[in-house]
């Protein structure tokens, strides 16, 4: 039997991972003006080597909440540096992940980078251009100890080759997700947020696919820490929503940039993604630091289409939705008060308290 093409396997791959998506009751979205914004500046083919002046705003309420994070136009692009790279085995699928540190000239986090599926080396595999670079005195022990690739081996780029992911290809570039830390949703399982089955989805979709990028942002309550978040938690549990409790505070309702996240894949010199993501902030802000964003893959709660919340497969109907209260909640201030596009089922909205939202 002749092997699969390239081409060819990445059309089986894009199948399936359309078909776990649609199980998972994920619809795959392209992205156009009206699906992110009136007012997002057109969603040109932007190269990393593009001139890109948009200012990624968004409209109305959400404008005025990222001023600052847009206004970094004017600013110094951000420059990231990759200071690790391991491997990593993991319970999502057998193709090989690797996890990448960075540090930046931002701030002082030490953001992470988790691919799926691509070789370390060789033909195809991802670079980043940043830790393979060659360092002044350094020894072979000191690229291992790094992951750099050997620089016995010939091939090694000390500059990334270009990846093939032709902008004008939306099925060749890879799935990506921005997504920001959550402590007590990810570690602790808190069910007043979504953001562990966010991230569990957004792997297991690249598993399938056999290949992805997850930037994982160190930006714990969206970008106000994790002491203010849980303060905000109190006021949410007085009636404010998740966006008010933020402004009581004294903080921005949503104080996040994804600048660094562009930086990155700038850096692995991935130019377009396909996004996962109910956010159209990430999308604007991809776009204003020229990623093309091929397509928005929308992040709908299982729960709200299967009834089912994964892990606690064994309860019924009604204790996932009384367990789910917090969560739903929050959900439904995101789309109502930050934006985010998200179809609400009828029922989460008459179910859910008033205060909430
Ligand atoms: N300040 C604050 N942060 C929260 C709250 N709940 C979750 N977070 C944080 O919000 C971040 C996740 O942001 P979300 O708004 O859920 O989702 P998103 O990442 O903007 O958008 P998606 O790409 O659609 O997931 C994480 O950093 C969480 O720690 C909350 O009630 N208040």
């Amino acid at each position: 039997m002749t092997p699969p093409t390239a081409q060819a396997q990445d059309i089986d791959n894009t199948t399936a991972t359309a078909q776990l998506l649609s199980q998972l009751g994920y619809l795959r979205e392209e992205v156009t003006a009206e699906s992110v914004s009136a007012s997002v500046p057109s969603l040109h083919s932007a190269g990393f080597d593009s001139d890109t002046d948009g200012d990624g705003s968004l409209a109305g309420e959400q404008e005025t909440e990222n001023k600052e994070v847009d206004g970094q136009d004017e600013r110094e692009a951000v420059q990231v540096q990759c200071v690790v790279r391991t491997r990593i085995p993991s319970e999502f699928g057998n193709a090989t992940h690797s996890l990448l540190m960075y540090t930046n000239s931002e701030d002082d986090k030490e953001h992470l980078a988790l691919v799926f599926g691509y070789a370390i080396s060789g033909p195809g595999a991802i670079y980043s251009r940043t830790l393979e670079a060659v360092r002044e005195n350094e020894t072979s022990r000191d690229r291992a100890i790094r992951g750099a690739t050997p620089l016995s081996t010939s091939t090694v780029p000390i500059t990334a080759p270009e990846l093939n992911f032709p902008t004008s290809n939306k099925d060749t570039a890879p799935l990506a997700r921005i997504h920001s830390c959550c402590f007590t949703g990810e570690t602790l399982g808190s069910l007043r947020c979504d953001c562990r089955e966010q991230l569990v989805e957004a792997m297991k979709c690249m598993s399938v696919e056999g290949r992805g990028v997850v930037l994982y942002l160190i930006q714990e309550g969206r970008g106000i820490g994790l002491k203010e978040k849980l303060r905000a938690y109190n006021l949410i549990d007085q009636g404010y929503d998740t966006r008010e409790a933020n402004i009581q505070l004294g903080h921005p309702a949503d104080a996040r940039s994804y600048r660094i996240a562009a930086a990155i894949l700038r850096d692995l010199n991935i130019p377009s993604v396909r996004l996962l993501t109910n956010n159209p902030h990430k999308i604007n802000s991809m776009i204003s630091d020229g990623v093309v964003v091929s397509e928005r893959i929308p992040m709908i709660p299982a729960s709200w289409t299967t009834g089912i919340l994964p892990g606690l497969e064994d309860e019924g109907a009604n204790a996932i939705g009384s367990k789910l209260q917090d969560r739903d909640g929050y959900l439904v201030a995101k789309v109502k008060k930050m934006g985010h596009i998200l179809d609400i089922p009828s029922e989460i909205l008459a179910g859910t308290s008033v205060a909430r939202f």
